[in-house]
């Protein structure tokens, strides 16, 4: 992807629900018990002793990946209660930088986001003008952090220059944009309240994908997914905004929006299976493969069998729970933000049924979501986008 814009300025140096997968579970119960979460989301092997082995021989207490999230979105959840009693506002922050330069950097954000991704520009055109810019800054961070691992300069990323990147991260939110991409963001944090550690968390992802290529558990993609894309849906949720009339308790709000980055970072990994075993990558649960009678051969030999069939209707089943979790937040979503998120859910969500459509030949063919189909979702998800929060609270309090 020709990135040479966005990086112009940067240094060179760098749940589910019970039922999901109801087979894969009781297929592993044989061996293994499952942790059960007050969300029921956990897919999750917890040894009987309730520790792992680690790879350093340390006996630690176990967490499973979704407790060690949940705590993130706990904390961003509550950041976000306070500045709702305290009815902080958008417009309240001062950025220090002058006006019209800051004018300038948003704008350019909404260049970059109108290249890269063009239906999700048109949706944000909904929101007010401090929402859309936020989210344009937001985006194009992330897009930058992508890059910096999938970009034309990857194989020139290390560990280091990813420390550096997040090195830069700490300096924008204190206020010290080293460019005007940052900028934008330096001013989007001050105002609205966004905690650090979902961006954190992104570079986190960047620096797993340098050092790993596979991934044994679900519990262990989760995480991964967590740090790629959950994490966007924590950063985006702030600016937003949860709806006035929302009678959700804000984490649920949060638990759907991380849902849906879980939902479609397991639909891309879905997509790009052949794609990714030519890269030496298998972004897939091992133990459920084998499970299934499948070895990381059958990966890169690529060949479409019934095992493989098998295999890739729990994986779609899973990814279809993660969107209807999301599905349920985006009534709790402030109105204006509603069609874009509900927009890009039905568009990423055909995209399994296009592998299905390719009879599960994710290895030499790309699933793919016509124009046609992209256009009928968009005036479907408007007209579903109006209807507000259930009148009594529709999403489990926690
Ligand atoms: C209550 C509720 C449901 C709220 C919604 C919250 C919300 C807006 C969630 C957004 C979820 C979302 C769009 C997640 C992005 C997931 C994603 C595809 C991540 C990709 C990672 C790396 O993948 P990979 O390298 O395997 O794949 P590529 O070949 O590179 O595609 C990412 C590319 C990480 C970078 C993410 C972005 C550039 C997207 C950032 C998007 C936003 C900030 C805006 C999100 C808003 C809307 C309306 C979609
Ligand atoms: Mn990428």
């Amino acid at each position: 992807m020709a990135s040479g814009s966005i990086f112009r300025l940067v240094s060179p140096a760098k749940i589910t629900r019970s039922s999901v997968l109801h087979q894969f579970v009781e297929d592993k119960k044989k061996k293994k018990s499952w942790s059960k979460s007050k969300r029921e989301w956990s897919c999750v092997p917890v040894y009987s002793n309730g520790y792992t082995v680690s790879s350093s021989f340390v006996a630690s207490p176990w967490r499973s990946s979704e407790e060690i999230v949940s705590e993130v979105v706990l904390k961003q959840a509550s950041l976000v209660q306070e500045q709702r009693k305290k009815g902080v506002g958008e417009e309240e922050a001062a950025a220090p930088m002058s006006r019209n330069l800051l004018d300038e950097a948003y704008e350019r954000c909404g260049e970059v986001c109108a290249e890269y991704a063009k239906t999700f520009y048109l949706g944000t055109l909904l929101m007010t003008p401090e929402r859309r810019r936020a989210v344009w800054a937001i985006y194009v961070w992330c897009r930058r952090t992508d890059e910096l691992v999938d970009g034309p300069n990857a194989s020139q990323i290390t560990p280091i220059a990813l420390h550096r990147w997040e090195k830069r991260l700490d300096d924008l939110y204190e206020g010290r944009p080293y460019d005007m991409y940052d900028a934008a963001l330096s001013d989007t944090v001050l105002r609205f309240p966004i905690d650090i550690q979902p961006f954190r968390d992104m570079i986190e992802g960047m620096r797993l994908d340098l050092k790993k290529s596979r991934y044994k558990t679900f519990d262990e993609l989760y995480l991964y997914c967590y740090y790629v894309a959950g994490t966007v849906g924590l950063m985006s949720v702030p600016v937003m905004g949860i709806s006035p009339d929302s009678k959700a308790s804000t984490e649920s709000v949060y638990n759907s929006s991380l849902a849906l980055g879980i939902a479609n970072q397991l639909t891309n990994i879905l997509r790009d299976v052949g794609e990714d075993a030519q890269r030496g990558r298998i972004y897939l649960p091992l133990d459920e493969l084998a499970l299934a009678g499948l070895s990381e051969r059958d990966i890169f030999q690529g060949k479409v069998t019934d095992k493989w069939r098998t295999f890739m209707k729990g994986q779609i089943k899973r990814a279809r729970l993660f969107f209807d979790e999301a599905e349920k937040g985006i009534a709790e979503l402030n109105s204006a933000s509603r069609w874009p998120v509900l927009a890009s859910l039905l568009l990423y969500r055909q995209i399994l049924d296009a592998i299905e459509a390719n009879d599960y030949n994710n290895f030499t063919k790309r699933a793919y979501v016509g124009k046609a189909k992209k256009l009928v979702s968009l005036p479907v998800a408007y007209a579903r986008s109006l209807s507000g929060p259930p009148k009594i609270a529709g999403m489990a309090r926690i």
